[in-house]
């Protein structure tokens, strides 16, 4: 790659300084991120626009405040991040796909991490034609979004995946096949605003009916209410009933654990040419260059957010950490306990107890209600973690007033008229 193709830093304007440092990126991601940007346009309801984010652009643009919509409103136009790298991202649209970055005044409102835009973002951005960018004004309110664990001590979560409908939780008929996981990811996707539904891959695997039955039967009762679809990537089996849930403008992820069968899956919906374009670099080294996106247009017209981070194990939802999503997954036993006669029971052993009676009259797994509480103490400590957090940033925010009011107060002493 030609050293002088490769800008170090762009500059909006004057104020707008934008410090994206191609330089530092690996060499794959650079070579994708100054792919060139797909020149024909999308249709918005190709991208999953629908009437309800039409009224939430409305509503967006309505609140901008006098000074932005002044520079920017006439320009704004609504694009879905393709792909995220660091603070520059690729936007899909109507006009063609644009490499763009937060404005300022957008980067300034940006204060968690959580509030940067990440891939399945809708954005409004307002094009710069002749630079072949685009300033992000802003990010539209969110209808899910998943997070993932910064590696280390910190609690603070890094977005990995906005705006999808569906979470397809993924497990396999074979003997990974583990109920107790999918409890935990249904848990994890009602958290997130997604709605899930189970996947069972490898059907090609299971030679019975019968136990074919049975693999759907636990699965369904592992979390109640939620649809069930056994599939084979392999032999194409059950294949178009998903298909036909996945309808056009839904945008889907794939949670579930390394060898379930995601990839495959992936490969299966998206058909193999629509993942990649390859083109053959100028310098006749016949290197090819990929223009990966993580916002991928399937096929039958739905969408897949395949991104990195959906991958780790340990994702994490923002926001959702009162146990929301915990209780929607184990609607059966909430409903045992509100029938509980004692009010402050712990269900673990008290005699009478209405979630024990359950497991004893064989009407609720043992090890669903022990997953059930274990969930239970993650989502208690992550809740203490986040306060703590909260907490540490109010003294901070608490000492830097003081400061600021200690040194207000020596500037008056100073200047104190004699
Ligand atoms: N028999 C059979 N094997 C499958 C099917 N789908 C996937 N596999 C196999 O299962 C293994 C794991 O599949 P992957 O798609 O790589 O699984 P994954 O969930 O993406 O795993 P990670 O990439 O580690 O997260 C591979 O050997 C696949 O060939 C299927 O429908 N039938
Ligand atoms: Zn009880």
């Amino acid at each position: 790659m030609n050293h002088n193709d490769q800008p170090q830093v762009y500059h909006l304007d004057k104020q707008d300084k934008v410090e994206v440092d191609i330089n530092v990126m690996p060499q794959a991601e650079q070579e994708n991120i100054l792919a060139p940007p797909a020149a024909q346009g999308f249709s918005l309801e190709s991208l999953g626009w629908d009437e309800r984010w039409s009224e939430a652009w409305t509503t967006w643009k309505d609140a901008l405040p006098e000074a932005v919509a002044r520079r920017f409103g006439n320009s704004l136009v609504p694009g879905r991040v393709a792909f995220a790298h660091k603070h520059l991202y690729r936007v899909m649209g109507e006009g063609g796909e644009s490499l763009a970055e937060p404005s300022g005044q957008a980067r300034a409102a940006m204060l968690e991490p959580s509030d940067w835009p990440c891939v399945g973002d809708w954005v409004a951005i307002a094009p710069r034609p002749d630079e072949g960018r685009a300033t992000i004004v802003g990010v539209l309110p969110r209808r899910s979004l998943f997070a993932r664990k910064v590696a280390g001590d910190r609690r603070d979560a890094q977005v990995v995946a906005a705006n999808a409908d569906v979470a397809l939780l993924v497990t396999s008929m074979t003997q990974d096949f583990e109920p107790r996981r999918l409890e935990r990811y249904a848990a994890l996707a009602y958290d997130s605003g997604a709605t899930p539904v189970i996947v069972l891959t490898k059907a090609d695997q299971v030679a019975d009916p019968a136990e074919l039955a049975t693999f759907t039967a636990e699965a369904m009762s592992a979390v109640p209410g939620c649809e069930v679809y056994p599939v084979s990537a392999h032999t194409g089996e059950g294949m178009s009933a998903l298909q036909a849930l996945l309808a056009p403008g839904i945008t889907c992820v794939l949670v579930g654990s390394s060898g379930v069968g995601k990839s495959t899956l992936a490969n299966a919906l998206t058909g193999t040419a629509s993942m990649e374009t390859q083109a053959t670099r100028e310098d006749g080294k016949g290197r090819h260059t990929t223009t990966h996106r993580e916002l991928i247009l399937l096929p039958n017209g739905a969408l897949l957010l395949d991104t990195p981070g959906m991958r780790e194990v340990g994702v994490v939802t923002l926001g959702g950490n009162d146990g929301h999503g915990l209780s929607h997954a184990f609607e059966d036993i909430e409903r045992l306990a509100a029938s509980c006669r004692f009010q402050d029971c712990t269900h673990q052993h008290e005699p009478g107890c209405a979630i024990l009676q359950a497991i004893i009259d064989g009407e609720l797994d043992a090890s669903r209600h022990r997953s059930y509480l274990k969930l239970q103490r993650e989502y208690a400590y992550m809740k203490r973690s986040e306060d703590e957090k909260a907490r540490q940033q109010h003294q901070q925010a608490n000492k830097q007033r003081t400061k600021a009011y200690n040194a207000m107060l020596r500037d008056r002493r100073r200047h104190k008229p004699k």
